[in-house]
């Protein structure tokens, strides 16, 4: 069946059915091709379900603290993971049928369930359905890459999808990869009461990061007893009865009862038939667009996760916003002008903004630093959080707000307080002269501008 639209939209993750909503409002006829599960990865596998379960590891962690509080709890904590999971499906379903349902019910969409392949650079096909229009916009996404080391297919592993499916408590979970998603994971089954041990073959964890962010990261997993094998050079698996063996350095293994893989992520750029479409990739394999989001075939266009421009849920649903201005508010907003920003949850958070103090220097910025640790912030003290730092960096010339690093307590949150003054491109004395509330996080960035050193 031959099926003509305005526009094809492939994925309902981030981007997608925002711009359906978007496209249909302005009149457009849109057909959206979905072929598992709405709402994509943040919804079912990644944001959502994860911090979900982090709430539960962070009760079961305050719990813990309680005596500290002088909050006495009769008996031992234990963890029925049955309800933890039932909780964390609860909030994932609920989200992905709204997703579902309003997409189904949007006057003029037409929602597709199956695979979508390209047959043309205008057309797509969908099980017996030809689709034809003259945009479309990809938002495919991506998945867990799973590199071909040695042994891995004699083994059960996890990844970040499967790990959803998890309602046993592993015994000793070891994660292989030690970046966002092998530290949230890390750290959520530590407070869960599983051994955890975490091998990543660098010599630091979260690389992005200036090596100071890494080793104060580290050290607050370590202090709630999380295991590390940096270096580990001699990634390889082998089973020992029921347990898993993962080697790490020439001759040293550690023996776990589940394993799971999180050494990053791969686009879902090779089974679209790309090629048909004449549409190109980059190095990398993700798909090449420019600064409207549009590939190298005019008329369609690369959203969120498969573009390798941005691997958030936030850069996601950035990219619909840039796209949907573009081409329907007359705008000329570019991929170029957003502000890299996002935070890691391991607990206290990590959020961050901009470039860092090595990012900063590399680029060849004159800067001043103002540096605080946690327990110098009264509302970390009083809530006896007092882990990490807070740092600004900012042009030593021009005065601009280069970036930060809220490493703390309410550290997501009160990052946004830079971000937005990035945004509106003030000068720091703008941001130094602004009244906080106290007692707040937030309050003592102001106080740190105050103290900046070369
Ligand atoms: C464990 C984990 C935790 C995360 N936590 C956070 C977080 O806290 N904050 C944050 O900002 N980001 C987080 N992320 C990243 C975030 O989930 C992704 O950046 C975001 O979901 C990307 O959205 P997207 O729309 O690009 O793609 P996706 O959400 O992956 O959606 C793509 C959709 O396209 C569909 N699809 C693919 N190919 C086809 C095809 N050929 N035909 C039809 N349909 C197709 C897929 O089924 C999918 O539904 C996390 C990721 C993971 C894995
Ligand atoms: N809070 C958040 O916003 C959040 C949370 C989780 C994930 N995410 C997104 O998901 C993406 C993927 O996260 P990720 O942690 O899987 O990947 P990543 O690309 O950030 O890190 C992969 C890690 O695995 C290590 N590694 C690679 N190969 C290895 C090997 N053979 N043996 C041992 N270690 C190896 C790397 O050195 C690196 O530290 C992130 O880029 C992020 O955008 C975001």
């Amino acid at each position: 069946m031959n099926h003509s639209f305005d526009a094809i939209i492939v994925g309902a993750g981030q981007a997608g059915p925002p711009l359906a909503g978007r496209l249909t409002a302005a009149g457009q006829r849109v057909a959206l091709v979905e072929r598992q599960l709405f709402g994509g990865t943040c919804v079912n596998t990644g944001c959502m379900p994860t911090k979900t379960l982090i709430a539960s590891a962070r009760a079961a962690h305050v719990v813990r603290r309680a005596a500290e509080f002088g909050v006495q709890i009769a008996g031992n904590l234990a963890m029925d993971m049955q309800v933890v999971k039932a909780r964390k499906d609860k909030v994932t379903l609920d989200a992905r049928h709204g997703v579902e349902s309003w997409l189904k019910g949007m006057a003029g969409c037409t929602v597709f369930e199956g695979h979508a392949r390209f047959e043309s650079a205008r057309s797509l096909r969908v099980g017996d359905a030809l689709l034809s229009a003259e945009r479309i916009f990809l938002n495919v996404g991506g998945r867990a890459s799973i590199p071909e080391l040695p042994g891995i297919h004699e083994v059960p592993y996890l990844t970040n999808t499967s790990m959803m499916a998890l309602a046993e408590l592993p015994r000793h979970l070891v994660i292989v990869g030690g970046s966002y998603i092998g530290l949230e994971f890390a750290q959520m089954y530590r407070r869960f009461g599983s051994a955890v041990t975490v091998v990543e073959r660098g010599p630091r964890t979260i690389s992005r990061e200036d090596a100071e962010v890494s080793s104060a990261v580290q050290a607050i997993l370590e202090r709630e007893g999380i295991a590390f094998h940096l270096n580990a050079d001699s990634i390889r698996f082998a089973r020992r009865g029921s347990d898993i063996a993962v080697g790490t350095t020439a001759g040293a293994e550690v023996v776990g009862s589940h394993l799971l893989v999180a050494v990053g992520r791969r686009p879902n750029t090779d089974d679209l038939a790309l090629d048909k479409a004449g549409v190109a990739l980059d190095a990398r394999g993700y798909i090449a667009v420019d600064e409207q989001l549009q590939t190298n075939v005019p008329g369609i266009y690369a959203l969120g996760d498969c573009n390798g421009r941005g691997a958030f849920t936030h850069t996601a649903y950035n990219d619909f916003e840039i796209v949907a201005a573009n081409l329907l508010d007359g705008a000329n907003r570019k991929l170029s002008e957003r502000i890299d920003t996002y935070a890691l949850y391991i607990d206290p958070p990590l959020g961050r903004v901009g470039l860092s103090p090595a990012q900063a220097r590399k680029a060849g910025h004159g800067v001043r630093i103002g540096m605080r640790p946690m327990a110098r912030v009264g509302r970390a003290v009083e809530k006896a959080e007092t882990d990490g730092f807070m740092q600004i960096v900012v042009d030593a010339q021009t005065q601009a707000i280069l970036g930060a690093t809220i490493l703390g307590v309410g550290g997501d949150e009160a990052i946004h307080s830079i971000l937005d003054m990035m945004a509106a491109k003030a000068p720091y004395p703008v941001l130094q002269q602004a009244m906080h509330i106290h007692p707040t996080v937030a309050e003592l960035i102001p106080t740190l501008l105050g103290e900046l050193k070369p």
